[in-house]
């Protein structure tokens, strides 16, 4: 079928070309030819003047070459035309006065070739151009209709070499794939014990961290080809054409079989039906609904394994996720320090790395980078290196390559100006400060000012270890510390910048959590708000919406304004004490303008920790918990002791920021609290990676995240 279409289109542009080729050559004998009356050439072979002679039957031409010396109108060559009926009169007369170098006449077959050529060929124009018309309005519904594709650029096939060794840090996904491929090597040992096996497999995780790789790899260890689309090709395309070519890639395939068909960004085909824009008759409904027709169609025999990867899959249509379809779901995390470790590994095989190169401190100094962040890391340390000429990657180099993968490369063009430096400098020394003050917080490892992508600074704080889950005085930690910026803005020039905005939406977006999912307010209890169930897709950080009442909805407001405002207070109380050391630190920041880990130290070595929060129990249960809380021992060196304290609003310097709480007293009551704990809060680059409680991740990759100062 595809092929006939194709060289019925294919066959137009051939007769195209003869058509060009044919007018060409008549252009080219034309201009030497004079074209004359009938009864004037009849003259001429009358008079004898003409040497040869052509005569085309079919067009009822006749050609005459005139004889050396002769000419009409300044040319040796006359045309005539004559009606059917002079034929033989014509015939006769040459013969009657035959030309010296005689009579032909034109190959009758030639003739009749050029004849239907010049018939039909406007014909078939026609019809090709029809053909192509109804294509694109007939919806994709009928085969015949397929023209003009270039498929190879929409849909490629290849046998991958990439194996599962290539893919480093993602062990429970291999697992997973591990039995896909096991399939495909050998359907026959499945399917003779009536296993079922998956039709469709979805990857999901955020961006870069080797989904379309475990794919590849797994074509690869299977040794099956590997048919690949990506979801928003289909939605670039002609009316019609997304929903044959999905039928298309499942004919390839089948025909290949076993074979593994993958269709990267399927949520761009896949959302929610009747959620697109456009309205009406949806092209990438259509599509949709061809791909759960192809996947319905799949039977036992079929050995075709769809794969699909998105990093939305909650807004995916629920009919891909139902039973027969794709029913095996396949989480593919950022990597933990393990796994960001063999990644480096992998792809700094083959790259000169020089002797002091660590690639364990490089894995532990990029919490939230994923695979595809860290191949980017040794390849941008391989180009910087080779443009300095240096033969070997050193640590220098390495650490410019983070830097610029966390944050694109270092603008050292903009300038920033005197004022909006210091206030930078302040903020950031505002992060710095708070951090270094909490409880249990790990050491700040850098503080810059340098403007990198749209980060106007940032600090960054290093965990020591990744975490899975975080506690309470953590977050308060973390919430405090988001705010130390803004604080200090605050504090310095009464008059706050919006480069804090992204620093406010952090803390807003965890303090939230707290409250709704962590059952960390005591108004609300541990109870779960919003989105009902914990199914898989829906617990991710996205799409809430709420479900429960206005009073509570208000309670829920009330409860996450306490905790920013307590943290606003804390991160006060932190700057209005260590004022000293803040003037300090942003003299040296203003000279320097990045400052590392030892650096920092020496500013902050009078820098006092805070002492911890006071015990936190909900309050049904404080009557019976007069047990002491089980010593969990600190991470960091700091002090664990317990103590009170209220927090009122600080008297300490004066400010105006109306963003200040007024009511210190009810800021008082929330955030006591006991606690150990400590953690990285935050790290450039949007998220924070390592800390994110309760496997929630920031769809955000380091460097596309909007950012102000941070
Ligand atoms: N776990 C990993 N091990 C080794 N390399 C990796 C890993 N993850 C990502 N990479 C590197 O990053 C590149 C990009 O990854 P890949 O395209 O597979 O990510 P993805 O999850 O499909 O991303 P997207 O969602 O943007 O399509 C890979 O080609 C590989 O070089
Ligand atoms: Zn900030």
């Amino acid at each position: 079928m595809k092929m006939r279409s194709f060289l019925r289109s294919g066959a137009i542009w051939i007769v195209l070309a003869i058509v060009i080729v044919l007018l060409g050559a008549r252009l080219i004998t034309g201009d030497r030819v004079t074209q004359v009356d009938t009864s004037e050439a009849l003259q001429l072979i009358r008079d004898e003047r003409v040497a040869s002679a052509l005569v085309v039957d079919q067009e009822q031409r006749l050609d005459l070459t005139l004889r050396e010396g002769e000419e009409v109108d300044g040319a040796s060559q006359v045309r005539a035309n004559y009606v059917f009926q002079r034929g033989d009169e014509i015939l006769e007369l040459l013969d009657e006065h035959p030309p010296p170098e005689g009579v032909d006449e034109e190959n009758p077959q030639g003739s009749i070739l050029t004849g239907l050529l010049f018939t039909i060929l406007p014909l078939l124009l026609i019809l090709g151009l029809f053909w192509f018309v109804l294509s694109r309005m007939s919806g994709g519904g009928n085969r015949v209709m397929q023209f003009g594709k270039s498929k190879a650029k929409l849909v490629s096939k290849d046998m991958p070499k990439v194996t599962y060794a290539d893919v480093a840090g993602a062990q429970e996904a291999v697992e997973e794939l591990t039995e896909i491929k096991e399939f495909l090597s050998d359907p026959q040992k499945f399917l003779s014990v009536g296993a079922k096996i998956p039709k469709g497999v979805l990857l999901y995780g955020p961006p870069g961290t080797g989904k379309t790789l475990l794919a590849r790899a797994t074509a690869g260890e299977a040794g099956v080809p590997f048919y690949s689309i990506s979801g928003s090709d289909f939605v670039e395309m002609f009316v019609g054409v997304g929903a044959s070519r999905v039928r298309d890639l499942f004919e390839q395939a089948k025909q290949n079989a076993p074979a593994i068909i993958f269709v990267d960004e399927i949520d761009a085909v896949g959302r929610h039906r009747g959620a697109g824009m456009g309205g009406g008759h949806d092209e990438r409904e259509q599509t949709l609904n061809q791909l759960l027709v192809e996947m319905d169609g799949f039977d036992v025999k079929t050995n075709v394994i769809l794969i699909a990867a998105t990093n939305r899959p909650d807004i995916l249509d629920p009919a891909l996720l139902r039973p027969g379809r794709f029913d095996r779901q396949i989480t593919v995390e950022a990597p933990d320090m393990q796994g960001r470790l063999k990644i480096l590994q992998v792809h700094g095989k083959g790259k000169p790395l020089a002797d002091g190169v660590d690639l364990e401190s490089i894995a532990r100094r990029t919490p939230g980078f994923t695979g595809a962040d860290l191949a980017n890391v040794l390849n941008e340390a391989a180009l910087l290196t080779a443009r300095s000429e240096q033969q070997t990657i050193d640590n220098a180099t390495l650490d410019e390559a983070i830097d610029r993968v966390m944050a694109g490369p270092q603008k050292r063009t903009r300038m920033m100006n005197d004022k909006e430096r210091l206030i930078t400098a302040y903020h950031e020394g505002g992060h710095a400060l708070v951090a270094a003050a909490l409880p249990n917080t790990d050491p700040v490892a850098k503080i810059t000012i340098l403007p990198r992508g749209r980060a106007l600074g940032y600090t960054m704080v290093l965990p020591t270890e990744d975490k899975y889950s975080t506690t309470r005085n953590e977050m308060l930690d973390q919430l405090a510390y988001a705010l130390g910026g803004r604080v200090a803005e605050e504090l310095v020039f009464h008059d706050p910048t919006s480069g804090a905005a992204n620093d406010i939406e952090k803390a807003t977006g965890l303090a939230r959590k707290m409250v709704t999912q962590f059952g960390m307010s005591e108004a609300i209890g541990a109870i779960k708000l919003g989105q009902g169930s914990g199914e898989v897709f829906l617990g991710r950080d996205m799409g809430h919406e709420r479900d429960y009442s206005e009073s509570v909805a208000a309670t829920v407001d009330r409860e996450v304004r306490r905790l920013i405002e307590a943290a606003h207070d804390e991160a006060w109380e932190i700057l209005v004490e260590h004022r000293a050391v803040l003037d300090r630190l942003v003299r040296e920041l203003l000279e320097k303008e990045t400052l590392n880990a030892e650096q920092i130290a020496e500013v902050f070595s009078d820098v006092v920790k805070r002492e911890a929060r006071p015990v936190w129990l909900s309050s049904e249960r404080r009557a019976v918990s007069d047990l002491p809380p089980v010593d969990v021992p600190p991470r960091v060196n700091g002090t664990n002791g317990v103590s009170a304290n209220g927090h009122g609003t600080p008297n300490g310097g004066s400010h105006n920021g109306g963003a200040h709480p007024g009511d210190g007293g009810s800021a008082g009551g929330t955030t006591d609290g006991a606690g150990a704990g400590g953690q990285g809060v935050g790290t450039p680059g949007g998220g924070a990676p390592a800390g994110e409680p309760a496997g929630g991740w920031n769809p955000p990759a380091p460097g596309d995240a909007p950012r102000h100062r941070s």
